[in-house]
């Protein structure tokens, strides 16, 4: 559903990515782990046509981003690391002006709308401002802005930036709970190791390059590591950091 291959990015002398290539299938849940400076938000500008691809080939749903950008572009929901409703606006008129701007019908709309909204316990404030939400609240709002066209890949960079922790769980179960329901494609760009979930996939980036990619538990046998934070120490040689909540071998264990 989603294919990288070879893609390199510059910003002057300096090397952002560097022939970075990866798959996400259909359906997948796809974890991109790298620590800050690893080239997810370049990735991420790239793969949104913020920026223009300099070397390499994206698709989406088997659209060059290149070659047939409105094609690709239309099978994508994005989530970008700074908020992006309009706090001014209402609950509701955040979602319907998006949906217009998507061209969907407004009956349609209108039905999807009021279904995100139950979903998200906030039928009664629809007409809020968006300003009188709390964080996670904010976030999983535009979480369901970004579906409303109903897109086969859905894109977040770094959603849970800012929020405290039960949140991000919350936003982190909610966000695979979803795609599970709606079988959209995911990629969810994080630094945090316990964002992962037993069964997702994972490509860890650093410095510009894939160090590695696949289902967790397979990268964890692959590697011998004993859980995620192993992993992640071992191929983005950073110190060992003491034990964190994270995928395990342990869990796997009968
Ligand atoms: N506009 C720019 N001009 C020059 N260098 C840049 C620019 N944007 C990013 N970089 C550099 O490219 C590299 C990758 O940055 P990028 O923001 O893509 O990483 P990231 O993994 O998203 O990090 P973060 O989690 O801090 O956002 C870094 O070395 C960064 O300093």
């Amino acid at each position: 559903m989603l294919s990288v291959r070879e893609v390199s990015h510059t910003y002057g002398r300096r090397t952002a990515l560097e022939a970075a290539t990866f798959d996400v299938p259909a359906g997948a849940f796809a974890v991109l782990l790298g620590p800050n400076g690893a080239g997810k938000s370049t990735l991420y500008a790239l793969l949104t046509r913020l920026l223009p691809l300099q070397t390499g080939r994206i698709e989406v749903a088997g659209h060059g981003i290149g070659d047939a950008p409105l094609a690709a572009l239309a099978r994508m929901g994005v989530v970008f690391q700074s908020p992006t409703l309009d706090l001014d606006l209402g609950v509701q008129q955040n979602l319907a002006y998006f949906a217009r701007l998507r061209g969907l019908p407004a009956r349609t709309a209108r039905a999807r709308i009021d279904s995100e909204l139950e979903r998200l316990g906030l039928a009664e404030r629809r007409t809020e401002k968006v300003r009188q939400l709390n964080g996670g609240h904010r976030r999983r709002l535009e979480i369901a802005r970004a579906l409303l066209h109903e897109p086969d890949v859905l894109l977040l960079d770094e959603p849970t930036v800012g929020l405290d922790i039960p949140t991000r769980r919350r936003i982190v179960d909610d966000v695979h709970a979803l795609a599970a329901d709606k079988g959209v494609t995911v990629l969810w760009a994080t630094h945090l190791i316990d964002e992962v979930r037993a069964g997702d996939r994972v490509i860890v980036l650093h410095e510009g390059r894939v160090r590695a990619s696949g289902e967790i538990m397979a990268l964890l046998d692959e590697h011998d590591a004993d859980d995620i934070s192993a992993l992640f120490d071992d191929l983005t040689g950073r110190e060992r950091q003491p034990p964190m909540r994270g995928v395990s071998r342990r869990e796997a264990a009968p």
